[in-house]
């Protein structure tokens, strides 16, 4: 983290997001906060990705606001990196990916390399320092996307499932790597479908459906048993069988 001043709380007020003539993130409202982890849960096509792009400025809504705290002397967008499913390598080694990352924030070129190299070691890379980024093996990959984002010190970092293609000791890895982050006080703000990873790194959980949030809550009191019936019934996974009544859904939403 850096010393600047926060960014946060990041308020979303009022956001609906449109596109193929469809509202498809629909009057989200909610605030994230310094240094916790939040999970971002629902079921396919329930919206979260959307949302994160939304906050990362990478989509535009229809109404609303991303509103971060930050006053005028402090760009939002140089404090916060997204990390995506399927990350997207350059053509050149490991480390030049990390050193690109950073000659794009405008990080003199005489402070890069020790920024690599401590990077590259907290994340395991430093053996595939050299190798083309695009051979390495998807969980390399992933470590390597973390790196990059993590180099740049962010206030927040956006994850979009970031292990959803990854084996068990490979997630176990990305996940270690989340709580590190964390705790050098990056606020986490991730999508994933794994109920066993959501508990295991959530401060905090919204849960989607249709593009709205329908709970926010900390993760104790979600997995203890959450108030909305359809987020009791996504973690009963059922969430099908409520899909399958179009009426009753029309009722609960
Ligand atoms: N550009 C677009 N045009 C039309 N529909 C879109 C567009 N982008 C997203 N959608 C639709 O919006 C819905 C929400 O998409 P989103 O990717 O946010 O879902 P998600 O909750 O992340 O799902 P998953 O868990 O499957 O990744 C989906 O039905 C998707 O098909």
């Amino acid at each position: 983290m850096t010393n600047h001043p926060s960014i946060l709380p990041l308020k979303v007020r009022n956001l609906d997001y449109e596109a193929g003539g469809k509202n498809l993130v629909k009057n989200i409202n909610c605030e994230f906060n310094h240094g916790k982890r939040y999970l971002l849960l629902g079921p396919n096509g329930a919206g979260k990705t959307l949302l994160l792009r939304l906050c990362h400025g990478l989509l535009k809504p229809k109404s609303g606001n991303v509103v971060w705290s930050s006053g005028k002397d402090i760009n939002p967008k140089h404090h916060q990196a997204m990390v995506t499913q399927r990350p997207v390598m350059l053509r050149r080694s490991a480390y030049a990916n990390i050193d690109y990352a950073l000659s794009v924030r405008g990080v003199d070129k005489a402070l890069r390399p020790d920024m690599i190299n401590a990077v590259m070691q907290r994340t395991g890379l430093t053996r595939v320092a050299n190798k083309l980024a695009t051979v390495l093996s998807l969980g390399e990959q992933q470590r390597l996307a973390i790196a990059r984002a993590w180099v740049l010190k962010p206030q927040v970092l956006f994850m979009d499932e970031p292990t959803a293609s990854l084996d068990p000791p490979a997630t176990h890895s990305i996940e270690e790597l989340i709580h590190e982050i964390s705790a050098e006080g990056t606020t986490v703000i991730m999508t994933c479908h794994d109920l066993g990873q959501a508990k295991r790194l959530a401060t905090d959980v919204l849960f989607m459906f249709r593009g709205r949030i329908k709970e926010m809550s900390s993760a104790d009191d979600f997995f203890a048993g959450p108030q909305n019936d359809l987020a009791q019934a996504f973690l009963d996974g059922q969430l099908i069988w409520w899909k399958r009544r179009p009426e009753k859904d029309d009722v609960q939403i």
